[in-house]
């Protein structure tokens, strides 16, 4: 048998395993989360805006190579077509970028570009809107265009290569993210288990303190209280019933005498002893309980007094037969029984008690190893045939 601090020791530390590892499956899941999230961002739509911008500048900046060789009012036009088209994609790429949280931070560096572009872009429109009345302005502002074209090209090319570091970081996080369910999965099934453990370990404890509760430790008889509880159940149905509900004393005559001579360890093994020859000839319907040093009592609902005399009086030559091993023949244990009977009166149990106790006091005084009844004033009638019946029993 386990030791009870150990068991209890044992019942916490699960409790505790349980709660780290409901911590640990918390953070876990955080953690999952987070990973899952930036897992799955797309940059699909991104990767293709740039790609279609950068598509776009080689060919504007062919044409305004072009416009600039044939001196006329058309080069205007090409530049009012590049800053809008470039407006219109960096646009494009600067939404697509805001809606992808975990990319803005990566990114973060190439903020002002898009904004210097943004505005080079704009002056150039002005300007252009100035070189219609000056055509002088047309070749510097062609030179120009060029330029942001040239920057565009570059812009582009960044953020792409971003991208593409992005999504080996991707790939990094999605290996980890499966590791990480993994591990999820296992603390989770093992909290489970835990827990289960811990309820079932609970589950236990608790019908073991129960048992505890009301049985007694040396002989695993039934204890007082338990007694009291059945006794009260009992008394309440015998007075329903009008049944006759029936009380034995059991007391181990001289027990002293037998623990100063053999030791008290034998004195507890002939308890044990007893207590199993009590429960073997007793009926499962009766309730047998220690409540006392070398004191027993037997309560016996549907019981009459004559029945219960008969028991008791097999009850105490059975236990003088029983030879116990231990113990030298002469010293064998007798018992001294005292009986009585409540005839669904409203007596309490108590009440009860007292008169058996009284009987087996007199039981004691007559010279033990023998049974006397006491019954209550109601049916005192049928005590005189009571101990008429057992005197013959006992001679
Ligand atoms: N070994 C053992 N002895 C116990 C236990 N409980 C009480 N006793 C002993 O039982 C003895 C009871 O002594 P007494 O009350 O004088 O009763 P007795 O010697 O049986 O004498 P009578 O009842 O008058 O026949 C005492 O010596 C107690 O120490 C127990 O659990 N184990």
């Amino acid at each position: 048998m386990i030791h009870r601090p150990l068991r209890q020791s044992r019942g916490r530390l699960a409790t505790i395993f349980a709660i780290i590892l409901c911590l640990m499956s918390a953070v876990m899941g955080s953690y999952v989360y987070s990973a899952c999230q930036k897992a799955s961002a797309d940059y699909t739509k991104l990767v293709s805006d740039i790609i279609l911008a950068q598509q776009a500048t080689p060919q504007l900046r062919t044409a305004l190579e072009e416009a600039s060789h044939q001196p006329s009012n058309e080069p205007i036009e090409y530049i009012d077509y590049f800053v809008s088209v470039s407006k219109q994609h960096l646009n494009n790429i600067q939404t697509t970028i805001e809606r992808h949280r975990y990319l803005t931070s990566d990114v973060q560096y190439l903020t002002h570009h898009f904004i210097e572009l943004d505005s080079r872009l704009s002056i150039l429109n002005q300007q252009a809107l100035e070189a219609q009345q000056r055509p002088e302005l047309i070749e510097p502002l062609l030179r120009d265009a060029i330029e942001i074209s040239g920057s565009q090209a570059w812009f582009y090319n960044q953020l792409l290569e971003e991208i593409h570091a992005i999504s080996l970081q991707q790939r990094l996080v999605m290996q980890r993210l499966s590791i990480a369910v993994s591990v999820l999965l296992v603390l989770m099934v093992s909290a489970a288990i835990t827990l289960c453990l811990a309820v079932i370990h609970l589950h236990r404890q608790r019908n073991l303190m129960y048992q505890l509760m009301l049985t007694d430790e040396l002989t695993g008889l039934y204890n007082r209280r338990h007694l009291v509880e059945v006794a009260f159940a009992a008394l309440t149905q015998a007075q329903r019933d009008k049944a006759p509900l029936s009380l034995l004393l059991l007391d181990l005559d001289h027990f002293k005498q037998i623990n100063d001579k053999y030791g008290h360890p034998s004195g507890d093994e002939v308890l044990r002893q007893v207590s199993i020859k009590l429960r073997q000839l007793s009926r499962p319907s009766d309730t047998l309980a220690r409540i006392g040093g070398e004191e027993f009592c037997l309560l016996m609902p549907s019981t009459s007094t004559h029945d219960a005399l008969q028991v008791a009086d097999r009850l105490r030559r059975e236990i003088e037969a029983n030879k116990l091993s231990d113990l030298d023949q002469h010293d064998n244990p007798t018992i001294s029984i005292g009986v009585t009977t409540g005839n669904g009166g409203t007596l309490t149990f108590e009440q009860l008690y007292s008169f058996a106790d009284k009987a087996l006091y007199q039981a004691k005084a007559l010279g033990r190893n023998r049974v006397e009844s006491l019954l209550p004033p109601l049916t005192a009638s049928s005590e005189n045939t009571d101990k008429a019946y057992m005197q013959s029993l006992i001679s």
